[in-house]
């Protein structure tokens, strides 16, 4: 297995390509750009309990809640961040509300850290990414991001239309697949998704394509049949790749909060998620639901939609989220 950051992939006879330094700073200030409405909701409010702060107590800490409720980290997350921030508090014995801002971008980090972990990648090609969700949180649009995304690494792609539900979901697809120019295996609406799936990972191994990803239809944890038919995907996939789907990744909507967080916790278990894409954070004022998807769902966030665009898709980093998040 070779282990790397980020999706980059490391090919064992090369040294892992550096992100260059324009890339990183470009994501960050797409990322800096996609939560402009939650940064500035939450600096507003955290202004003004800093502002009262002239010496950090009790009342600092009753203050600080709602504002991160407000920013939607959940109930658990925020009780969880105030009672280590009042634990650090103690220990470093801060003063003012500069410090207390410090504090607490440091403990918000430190969750998302905590859940970060390395993509294992397959020693050989191809790399198997399932794209998995509810209906409607952005799967297909975040297949033909990522296409592209891989294409402009370098990488060779392949896509399979596993989305044989909904009626557009293919051609949405061909259309993605065209714009990057990558090949897709399809088969008729209405037609077995695993079938698809068998002839894309037949044709991504006789191709040595480096990454297949597989679009597959929303679904609804409480639908067993559903699940079953990615199960039987998994399996299908497993078959004729070892390891694989090497990646299976949680499409979550970043604008329906904590109810995409329940939906989302349920959907893990059923379906041996990796890792979360979250699409639509440019368009909430909600991004806390990253730090509630990480002490929650107890995984990283991978990817970010930031737009509707074809390279509307960062690669999440946990430092320029937090940077971005709070001012
Ligand atoms: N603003 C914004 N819109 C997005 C983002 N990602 C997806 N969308 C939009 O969300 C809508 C739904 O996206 P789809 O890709 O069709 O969703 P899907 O999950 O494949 O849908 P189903 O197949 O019905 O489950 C589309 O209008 C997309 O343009 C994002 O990051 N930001």
């Amino acid at each position: 297995m070779a282990f790397s950051l980020f999706g980059k992939r490391d090919k064992a006879d090369q040294p892992e390509p550096q992100e260059p330094v324009e890339q990183k700073r470009g994501f960050f200030d797409r990322m800096k750009q996609a939560v402009t409405r939650t940064r500035e909701s939450l600096s507003e409010s955290i202004g003004s309990v800093i502002a009262l702060t002239r010496e950090v107590d009790e009342s600092t800490f009753t203050g600080l809640e709602p504002v991160l409720l407000r920013a939607d980290l959940g109930a658990p997350t925020t009780a969880i961040v105030l009672e280590n921030l009042r634990q650090r508090a103690l220990r470093t014995g801060i003063q003012g509300g500069g410090e207390l801002k410090q504090l607490l971008k440091a403990e918000l980090k430190q969750i998302l850290d905590g859940v970060q972990r390395p993509i294992q990648h397959p020693d050989g090609p191809p790399e198997v990414i399932m794209m998995v969700g509810v209906n409607g949180t952005g799967k297909t649009t975040t297949t033909g991001k990522l296409a592209a995304m891989f294409t402009a690494e370098g990488r060779s792609v392949l896509l399979c239309a596993a989305d044989t539900f909904r009626a557009a979901a293919i051609e949405q697809l061909e259309v993605w697949a065209n714009r990057s120019g990558v090949p897709l295996i399809k088969t008729k609406q209405g037609g077995d998704p695993s079938a698809a799936l068998y002839d894309a990972c037949t044709a991504a191994k006789a191709r040595n394509t480096d990454i297949l990803i597989a679009d597959t239809a929303g679904r609804l944890h409480t639908k067993s049949d559903l699940m079953k038919e990615l199960d039987k995907m998994r399996r299908t996939a497993e078959k004729l790749v070892p390891g694989a789907p090497h990646q299976t990744l949680l499409v979550m909507d970043a604008t329906t909060g904590q109810n995409g967080l329940q939906q989302a916790r349920l959907f893990t278990e059923a379906a041996r998620v990796t890792g979360i894409v979250l699409t639509k954070l440019d368009g909430t004022a909600k991004g806390g639901i990253v730090l509630a998807i990480a002490t929650e769902l107890k995984l990283p966030v991978v990817y970010a939609g930031v737009g509707e665009k074809i390279d509307d898709i960062i690669p999440f980093d946990s430092a320029a989220f937090i940077d971005s998040f709070i001012d």
